[in-house]
Formats: structure tokens, C-alpha cells, sequence
């Protein structure tokens, strides 16, 4: 089994933010190069604020960019745990104002039709950034979720599911295993002592007990893991 590069040796954030931001930077720009347009999905969560403030000052060609999420929580955008206020205030300004934005929340208070609306995406995803859970949970790929063998399923062909999660707030709309990896590339960001040996005993074996293992541990979609204490 071919292991991921688990770029672990970021002594300070300042390193692991700067090595990040290259790397998004230049698989936006190869994507493109390539097609004419990139697509971004990205976290939530507290984890990925100071890499959002710095990505929306990078030169690039934001109008080519179409940011999309890779999970929710089913509350209104104007919520102070919605993944999109996050991205909306963090992310969408400076040069990245001019990036195109697909939130997961369409329809506050019928997640039926969120889920609908979300799933009619169809432009490529380049790049997802990923975070993980001190639970091991990435996306909304939560552990004993009652929907999580459907979301690990990797012939289902939508988007998107319905998460329900056993112990953290709010029902979810999450990325599938199967869409994320669908995507050009994956980077996943985790910091502290806990989420470094969480990640490490991810890459020993794929396991529904630790839903990130699923892509720590595949050979498919290149993924870099960056850490930092
Ligand atoms: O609930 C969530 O948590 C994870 C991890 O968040 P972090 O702040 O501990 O990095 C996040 O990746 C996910 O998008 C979010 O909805």
C-alpha cells in the first residue's frame, strides 16, 4: 500500500501555512493550465481560518475558481457554526472575492432539497482541503454515523450525502468517500500531538472506526498530509 506523503516536519506554523498555500496555489493554477477553469472544496471547522486568510490575498486568477464545500452543517449560512459563513468571511474577500461559490445550504430547513441542490454539482474538483476530527472524522465522515456505509461506498454516484453524527452538533451534508476521491488531489491539514498519532494509525489500515484512514491509506488520488505542533 503506497503511503501518502505525510509532510510531517513543520516546526512552526508559519512553514506548514506558507508550504500550504504554494501547494494549493499551484494545483489551481496546473488545473487551469490545463482545462481553463479549477475547482476548490474545502473545510470547515476552526482548523483551516489562517489558510483561508492567506489564500484570499494569492495571486490567481480567482474568476477561474469555483469554491464549493466539502461539507456543512444544516443550519442557515448566517449561522456562527455554518461552514459557508466561515468561507464567506475568511476566504471570499481580498483577490478571492472574485471566485465563483457554491454553498451546501440552499433551502434553510428542508435538508431534502439542500441535498438535491448540492448534488447537481458537476464541475471538477482539483483540489480538496481536508481537515479531520480528534474522532478521526474528515469531511462529515463521521464515525458510527448511521449513514457512514453509504457515504464510504465508493461506486455511489452522488456528490453528496446526509450525515447524522453520533456525537457532534447538527446534522451534516457531507462529501462521499466516493466524490473526494473523484478529485485531482487532496490535502489534508491537522495539527497537535493527537491528530499526528490519530493520522498515523489511519495510514495502518482503512477502517470505519476512523474514517479518514479511507483516504490516508488509498494509492488512487495523490493526497499530502501537512502537520504542524
Ligand atoms: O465538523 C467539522 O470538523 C472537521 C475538523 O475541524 P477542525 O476545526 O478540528 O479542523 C472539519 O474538517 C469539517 O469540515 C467540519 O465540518
Amino acid at each position: 500500500m503506497r503511503r501518502p506523503e505525510l509532510q510531517y516536519d513543520f516546526d512552526d506554523q508559519k512553514d506548514y501555512l506558507n508550504t500550504m498555500v504554494d501547494k494549493v496555489s499551484s494545483v489551481l493554477a496546473n488545473a487551469i493550465e490545463h482545462t481553463g477553469c479549477a475547482g476548490l472544496a474545502v473545510s470547515g471547522g476552526r482548523s483551516p481560518v489562517p489558510l483561508f486568510e492567506r489564500l484570499s490575498l494569492e495571486a490567481l486568477p480567482w474568476e477561474k475558481i469555483h469554491i464549493t464545500l466539502v461539507d456543512e452543517r444544516f443550519v442557515p449560512p448566517d449561522h456562527p457554526d455554518s461552514n459557508e459563513r466561515l468561507v464567506r468571511t475568511h476566504l471570499l474577500k481580498n483577490r478571492a472575492r472574485q471566485a465563483r461559490f457554491t454553498g451546501l445550504v440552499s433551502h434553510p430547513g428542508d435538508l431534502a432539497l439542500c441535498l438535491q441542490d448540492a448534488n447537481r454539482q458537476t464541475h471538477a474538483i482539483s483540489l480538496a482541503v481536508l481537515g479531520m476530527g480528534d474522532d478521526g472524522h474528515t469531511a462529515s465522515l463521521f464515525p458510527e454515523a448511521p449513514q457512514l456505509e453509504q457515504a464510504l461506498d465508493t461506486q455511489a454516484s452522488h456528490r453528496y450525502v446526509h450525515v447524522s453524527p453520533a456525537h457532534a452538533p447538527h446534522e451534516r451534508i457531507s462529501m462521499t468517500l466516493a466524490a473526494l476521491l473523484a478529485s485531482g488531489h487532496l490535502l489534508l491539514a491537522i495539527s497537535g500531538p493527537h491528530k499526528r498519532r490519530i493520522a498515523e494509525q489511519a495510514a495502518l489500515q482503512a477502517t470505519p472506526r476512523l474514517p479518514v484512514s479511507y483516504l490516508i491509506s488509498q494509492s488512487g488520488v495523490p493526497l499530502d498530509v501537512y502537520w504542524h505542533p
